[in-house]
């Protein structure tokens, strides 16, 4: 579960650049919940995973995962509760390193020892079936370096690698962005696999409203830092982009129209 209150972030505070992220967002999401994130260009989607992440503090504002506060842990200290996946492929894994290298470093994630007993053929055996559920034959490649991959089959072990110690949050900052259509879908219903059968919490920004409809119990629209829609269940099933759009203009219209009579 994540709790959010009265979350506020600025940037350059005080200066003539000064820019207001995130005003005020307030939100809940249970335990499970499969949340997609959207919202145009600088809306603050990555500012809001950030600050769940621990990249930046906000300025004011509590934070409670699984119902810790976490609001001023570090970005390290959270890592042990969160996972997080990127739109570039090249984040996330060591290229310099084996598929199996790589996924003995993610299974120690939370713990102290490191990697110096180096891959047990236990380790191994239980890589190979994971993977295998990939379908993109990477189990026969356990000894491949990690830089070789496409960028699809780097993603899809990214998403292994990411819930292999299943984490509290699952955060993925557009992480199908930078793949072909075909791939995109693929990583998509994996993801959509995996957060269903370990139950991770999952925020997933994405640029894509037919995705953000698809995938995901629960939807949220960000505009100019605030929540300007907050759609689950029922609201957010059968939803076109037709729907979304025309839900987004009434809300924005409705919170001008808040605006000019705060301001009148
Ligand atoms: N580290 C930073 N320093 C200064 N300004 C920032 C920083 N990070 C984000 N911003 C600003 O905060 C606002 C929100 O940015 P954010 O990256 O969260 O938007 P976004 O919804 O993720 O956009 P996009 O879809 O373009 O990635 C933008 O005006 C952006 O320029």
């Amino acid at each position: 579960m994540i709790s959010l209150t009265d979350i506020i972030k600025y940037f350059h505070k005080g200066s003539v650049n000064e820019v207001f992220a995130l005003n005020s967002i307030n939100l809940e999401i249970s335990e499970g919940d499969f949340v997609s994130v959207i919202g145009s260009n600088g809306a603050g989607k990555s500012t809001l995973l950030n600050c769940i992440a621990g990249v930046f503090f906000p300025d004011s504002g509590s934070i409670r995962i699984g119902g810790t506060d976490v609001t001023g842990w570090p970005e390290y200290k959270r890592a042990r509760l969160i996972s997080r996946v990127f739109q570039d492929p090249l984040l996330g894994t060591c290229p310099s390193a084996t598929i199996e290298q790589n996924m003995a470093l993610a299974r120690l994630r939370g713990k102290k020892r490191g990697l110096g007993r180096g891959v047990k053929k236990s380790d191994r055996d239980y890589f190979r079936e994971q993977l295998q559920k990939l379908g993109l034959g990477l189990e026969d490649r356990l000894l491949d370096k990690v830089g070789l991959l496409s960028g699809g089959q780097r993603q899809a072990l990214t998403m292994l690698m990411a819930t292999m110690i299943r984490p509290e949050v699952l955060l993925l900052d557009e992480h199908i962005a930078a793949l072909d259509p075909k791939t995109a879908n693929q990583i998509l219903n994996l993801t959509q696999e995996i957060v269903s059968s370990i139950k991770v919490t999952t925020l997933m920004i994405t640029h894509n409203m037919k995705h953000a409809i698809s995938f995901g119990n629960r939807l949220i629209m960000l505009h100019q830092g605030r929540i300007l829609l907050d759609l689950r269940g029922k609201e957010k099933e059968g939803l076109t982009v037709k729907d979304l759009l025309t839900q987004f203009y009434q809300a924005q219209g409705e919170e001008l129209a808040m605006d000019s009579l705060l301001l009148s």
